[in-house]
């Protein structure tokens, strides 16, 4: 056997924020420029990183940039205050705000305070909702980027068997909705799942979005098949003071050795999720003034 192809999940969403950067140019001909703004509430070390990385791919996509950082202790009035504030912005056309929330807060009821026109990340209940019904939806953007990369490797999806193990709002439940979309059969399974590894092994696609280190083992996996890794797990450092390693849901080493393709992390579906954002972020700006939003 062969071993797999490892997807370059990094490059793909190079490509993709090359296409949006040039829709922006577009828009900016005609006087648009679409505006994303984030919102941080407290120091968690990881959010950090991934807010500063949301700002600069958006300012480099040609996009207005509104950050907003706020206090650990914040309280949730005033979080929905600025909430309420954003959707009345006309400059602002995507609204996020980044997960998790300080125990104070509660999640739903933020992100469901947001317009669901602006709700770039598809969490708002709405966006869910047409999701799961077949309608125009802002679709979550860890499972849209896995969507990607599965098409761009397989094509056509149809009559595929897909696995997610995983049902988090944010991506288990949503992926499972597009690979239905897209004509798979498809099992959401989890950890009260019997026999997961049997399960596992059915699928033709395979989403690891569990949150543990190197779950799943290579006699996991169908020979050939085609394993999406969403994990992003950070081990105990080898040294003190060091940083510990990154690594997924999936046993990559020796699972690369089964799969057909697989996607490594760091580099495979996490830089997925800010082109996708920037994606959304563009079709909301085109639908929020009456224009059809580009196929990218
Ligand atoms: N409001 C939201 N909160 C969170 C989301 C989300 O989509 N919306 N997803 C995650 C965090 N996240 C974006 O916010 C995110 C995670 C990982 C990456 C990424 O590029 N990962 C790199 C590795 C980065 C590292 O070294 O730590 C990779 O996998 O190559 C981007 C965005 C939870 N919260």
């Amino acid at each position: 056997m062969t071993a797999a192809e490892v997807i370059d999940g990094k490059a793909f969403a190079a490509r993709l924020r090359a296409k949006v950067a040039d829709q922006v140019a577009q828009l900016a001909l005609e006087g648009l420029q679409p505006g994303l703004a984030v919102v941080l509430v407290g120091h968690n070390p990881a959010s950090e990183i991934y807010v500063r990385n949301k700002a600069r791919q958006t300012l480099e996509v040609g996009m207005r940039s509104f950050e907003h950082r706020l206090d650990a202790e914040t309280r949730q009035d005033d979080l929905l205050a600025l909430v309420e504030r954003l959707n009345r912005d006309p400059a602002v056309h995507g609204i996020l705000v980044q997960l998790p929330l300080p125990a104070q807060i509660d999640a739903a009821a933020v992100i469901n305070a947001i317009d669901p026109a602006k709700d770039v990340d598809g969490f708002h209940v709405i966006n869910a909702g047409r999701l799961a019904t077949g309608q125009d939806a802002l679709v979550p953007c860890t499972p849209l980027g896995c969507l990607m990369l599965l098409q761009d490797r397989l094509g056509d999806l149809s009559g595929l068997r897909a696995v997610v193990l995983g049902r988090s709002n944010i991506v288990g439940k949503p992926m499972a909705q597009l690979l239905l979309g897209a004509n798979c059969t498809v099992t959401v399974a989890h950890s009260r799942t019997r026999d997961l590894p049997a399960v596992c092994r059915e699928a033709d696609i395979l989403i690891a979005a569990v949150g543990r280190a190197r779950m799943v083992a290579a006699d996991w996996v169908k020979p050939g098949a085609t394993v999406i890794d969403v994990g992003i797990n950070r081990l105990e450092p080898e040294t003190p003071g060091g940083k510990g390693k990154l690594v997924g849901d999936v046993d990559f080493e020796a699972v690369k050795e089964a799969a057909g393709a697989i996607t490594p992390v760091p580099g495979g579906v996490g830089p997925m999720t800010i082109a996708c954002l920037l994606a959304n972020t563009l079709t909301a700006a085109c639908r929020a003034t009456g224009r059809t939003a580009p196929r990218l």
